[in-house]
C-alpha cells in the first residue's frame, strides 16, 4: 500500500521544482528579471555551486529525537537561521506581492527583509506582519530627503533594523533586464515613495525603462540618465524626477566617513544598522570600525560584480575578521537545508533567501513562500538531526570538510 504524506505537495517536493513551476508561471520581463545575474552570470552561478566544496562529517549515537532549530534574531525568536531576503517589486510574480510574504514569514516565524522599491507600502506589511520582525532595506539616496522620510516612517511602523545596500554604486550590467527594456506595468507601482514623485519634464517619463546609472549605456540613454544622477561634464546631477530603480538606487557617492554615521544618527536607538553587502574581510573589519549593527555577506544574487566571489566562498575571511564582534548573515545560491548548515558551520549566525521566496510567490502566491519555508525547514532540521546536532549553536566547521578539485579532502 502507498504511504500518503497529506502534508507534501506532491508536484514540488524540492526548490529545483519550484524553480520550474515558477518558470512557467512568469511573464518573459518578470521571468528573466528575477533569475539573471550580471554580465555572463558566473557569480550568479557560483553561489549555488560553490557549496558542493564542502561536505558534512555527520556524527551518530547522539539522541536527535528532539532538534530545537530556533534562533534569536532582533528580539524574537525565529524557528531556523533563515529569513527572506529584501527582493523589489513583489508583485510581478504575484498580486499577493509583499503582503503575501510577509504573511508567510509570520506564519512560518521567520524574519522578512522588505525592499525600499516593494509594492506595497512599509506600513502595509508591517501590518500584515502582526508584529513579525521585519528589517527595511534601504538604498540611502542622494536627495538625503526621501530617505530620511522613509527611515522615520519604517521606525513608526516597527521596523526592528534598516539594511543599507552597500554594492550598488551603479546598477551591475544586466542584459536580458536591458533588452526586454524593462517596464514597471502600469498598474503596479513602487508604493514606498509613491506619494514622493515629483512633476518631470515629459521626456523624462520612461517609468522603469533603461534611464539609469548604468555603465556602457547608450548616448540617447545617456542623455536621459544625466537627469538621473550621472555626470555632466565634472558636475553630478543628483536624481529627479519619477524615483525608480534604475534613477535612484544606485548612488555612487556614498562612502564610510559621510553615510554610516549619518545613518546611525537618523535610525537612533529603536532600529539597528546593518550593512548588506559586504564581501571581504577588509571591508567587514571598517564595518566593525564604523559601529554597525551586523552585516550581511552578499554579492547581491550574483546580479552587480560579476566575478566576484561566491558568498560561501567570501564568509571564511569575514568571520575571521569578526571575530564574534558582529553578527554575520550570509545570502546567495541557498537553495537547500543543507547549504544553510554549512554557511552556519563556517561561522554565518543566519541565512537569507531571496529568489526562491519570488519563485514561490510566482507559484502559488502567500501559499507559495509558505511552502517554499515548509521545504527549507523541513530540510534544515533533517540535516541537523542527521549530522548529529540538536541545535543550532552547535553547528560548527567540526561538521564540514572541503573538497578540492582533485578529489582531495582537507579538514577546516
Ligand atoms: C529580483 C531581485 C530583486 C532584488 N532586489 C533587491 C533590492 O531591492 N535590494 C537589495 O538590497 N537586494 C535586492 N536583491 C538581492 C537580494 O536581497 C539577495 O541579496 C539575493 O537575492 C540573494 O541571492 P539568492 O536570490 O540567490 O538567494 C534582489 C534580488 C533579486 C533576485
Ligand atoms: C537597484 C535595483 C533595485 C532592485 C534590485 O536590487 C535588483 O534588481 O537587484
Amino acid at each position: 500500500m502507498a504511504t500518503v504524506h497529506p502534508e507534501h505537495d506532491l508536484n514540488c517536493l524540492t526548490l529545483e521544482e519550484l524553480e520550474a513551476h515558477a518558470r512557467t508561471m512568469m511573464d518573459k520581463q518578470t521571468r528573466d528579471y528575477y533569475n539573471e545575474g550580471s554580465d555572463s552570470n558566473t557569480t550568479l552561478r557560483e553561489n549555488t555551486t560553490a557549496y558542493s566544496k564542502y561536505r558534512i562529517r555527520p556524527r551518530v549515537l547522539r539522541d536527535v529525537s528532539r532538534i530545537d532549530s530556533s534562533v534569536p534574531l532582533f528580539g524574537h525568536i525565529n524557528s531556523v537561521p533563515l529569513g527572506v531576503a529584501p527582493t523589489a517589486m513583489q508583485r510581478l510574480a504575484h498580486s499577493d506581492g509583499e503582503l503575501g510574504t510577509a504573511r508567510a514569514c509570520k506564519k512560518a516565524k521567520v524574519a522578512m527583509g522588505l525592499s525600499s522599491f516593494a509594492t506595497q507600502s512599509l506600513e502595509e506589511v508591517a501590518e500584515a506582519s502582526e508584529g513579525n520582525p521585519n528589517v527595511l532595506q534601504l538604498y540611502l539616496f542622494e536627495e538625503r530627503e526621501h530617505s530620511r522620510k522613509l527611515i522615520q516612517r519604517a521606525k513608526k511602523a516597527g521596523f526592528k533594523a534598516v539594511f543599507l545596500t552597500v554594492d550598488t554604486p551603479f546598477l551591475g550590467r544586466r542584459n536580458m533586464e536591458i533588452r526586454n527594456q524593462f517596464k514597471l506595468p502600469s498598474h503596479l507601482k513602487v508604493k514606498n515613495f509613491a506619494e514622493e514623485e515629483s512633476p518631470v519634464p515629459p521626456e523624462a517619463v520612461d517609468g522603469e525603462g533603461d534611464s539609469g546609472k548604468r555603465e556602457g549605456m547608450r548616448p540617447k540613454m545617456q542623455r536621459k540618465a544625466s537627469r538621473a544622477g550621472y555626470t555632466e561634464g565634472n558636475r553630478r546631477v543628483p536624481p529627479s524626477g519619477p524615483i525608480t530603480f534604475h534613477s535612484h538606487a544606485p548612488n555612487p557617492t556614498l562612502c564610510w566617513e559621510r553615510d554610516i554615521g549619518w545613518l546611525k544618527q537618523e535610525c537612533g536607538p529603536e532600529m539597528e544598522v546593518w550593512l548588506k553587502g559586504i564581501a571581504t574581510g577588509e571591508d567587514a573589519l571598517l564595518a566593525v570600525h564604523h559601529g554597525v549593527d551586523g552585516i550581511v555577506v552578499s554579492n547581491h544574487g550574483g546580479r552587480q560584480l560579476n566575478g566576484a566571489m561566491a558568498t560561501i566562498d567570501a564568509l571564511p575571511e569575514v568571520v575571521e575578521a569578526v571575530q564574534g564582534k558582529i553578527p554575520v548573515h550570509v545570502d546567495g545560491g541557498i537553495r537547500h537545508g543543507t547549504d544553510v548548515f554549512k554557511a552556519l558551520a563556517l561561522g554565518a549566525d543566519f541565512v537569507w533567501v531571496g529568489r526562491p521566496a519570488l519563485w514561490g510567490l510566482a507559484y502559488k502566491g502567500q501559499a507559495g513562500v509558505e511552502l517554499m519555508l515548509k521545504l527549507l525547514t523541513d530540510e534544515i532540521r533533517l540535516c541537523m538531526s542527521l549530522a548529529g546536532t540538536t541545535s543550532v549553536k552547535e553547528i560548527s566547521k567540526e561538521y564540514l570538510v572541503k573538497m578540492d578539485n582533485s578529489g582531495f579532502v582537507s579538514k577546516l
